[in-house]
């Protein structure tokens, strides 16, 4: 399988940018100095084994989690910064695919696309949210489930439709947290190929945390491996693992099977 041909916006306009990020629990130091950005309409793949620190660095981004030092800007506010109306303002412009974000198993998926509108965006007609629905579904090409329950839908379609829902609130950033985990190679080649047409269709900006090399390989027009709590890696998915010097990258690369 070739790489995704890196997408690199001219302009390099920055919509993340982190500087000397460090957060300790305890003894515990998680993150020890992390510098990264995140540029206009580009995915960005974070690679990271487990306990490294991926989730905290997405609680940090989004305001959920206040780091000890260093500074977190996105789309041009310092997020330390924001009281909490402004934050829930910023969070509006994220979209998050958590695993955990789970439709809701008694709504319809249309109800379940409503929902993040109706709670979010104030006095929208009827028919906007109509055509807001439609929209989103047609981006993850599902329009014809839009009277189904999620239970009748499979596991890929219901992640496609979770993701929908983060979609019809046009994020200008996108995180997805392990978008594949869990799901077949077919399925989790589908969720990959719809990671890459939300980028080309919306000009998206997007970190996606990951531990799968294939999904890494097919979405990411960069890599950034977190090692030992700073992003000592950072380049293309070939930069990245031509090093065979690099034991820790090595053994990373080994647990995998890329085709
Ligand atoms: N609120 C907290 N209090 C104490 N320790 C925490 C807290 N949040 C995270 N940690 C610790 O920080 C470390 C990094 O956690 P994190 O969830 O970010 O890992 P991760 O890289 O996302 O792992 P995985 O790939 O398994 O999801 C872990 O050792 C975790 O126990």
């Amino acid at each position: 399988m070739d790489s995704k041909q890196p997408r690199l916006n001219d302009q390099r306009e920055r919509v993340i940018v982190i500087r000397d990020l460090k957060i300790s629990f305890g003894d515990l130091h998680v993150l020890r100095g992390v510098d990264l950005d995140l540029y206009q309409g580009e995915n960005l793949v974070v690679l990271g084994r487990s306990g490294t620190g991926k989730s905290v660095l997405i609680k940090i981004i989004s305001g959920l989690l206040e780091p000890d030092e260093g500074s977190v800007n996105v789309l041009g506010q310092d997020v330390n910064q924001l009281n909490s109306r402004e934050l829930d303002a910023l969070r509006l412009k994220i979209g998050f695919s958590f695993q955990s974000s789970a439709l809701y198993d008694s709504m319809t998926v249309r109800e379940n696309l409503e929902f993040p509108l109706i709670r979010n965006v104030r006095n929208l007609s009827r028919a906007e949210i109509n055509k807001a629905v439609e929209e989103a579904l047609e981006d993850v090409g599902l329009s014809q489930t839009i009277n189904q329950m999620p239970s009748e839908l499979s596991g890929g379609q219901r992640k496609r439709i979770g993701i929908a829902r983060t979609l019809i609130l046009k994020p200008q950033i996108m995180l997805y947290d392990e978008p594949t985990a869990g799901l077949d190679p077919i399925t989790s080649n589908e969720i990959n190929n719809l990671i890459n047409e939300v980028q080309e269709r919306h000009n998206t900006s997007s970190i996606i945390i990951t531990h799968d090399l294939t999904c890494a390989k097919t979405v990411g027009d960069r890599i950034a491996m977190l090692l030992d709590g700073r992003f000592e890696r950072q380049g293309t998915f070939e930069e990245i693992f031509e090093d065979p010097n690099d034991e820790r990258v090595k053994q990373f690369y080994e647990y995998n099977f890329v085709d």
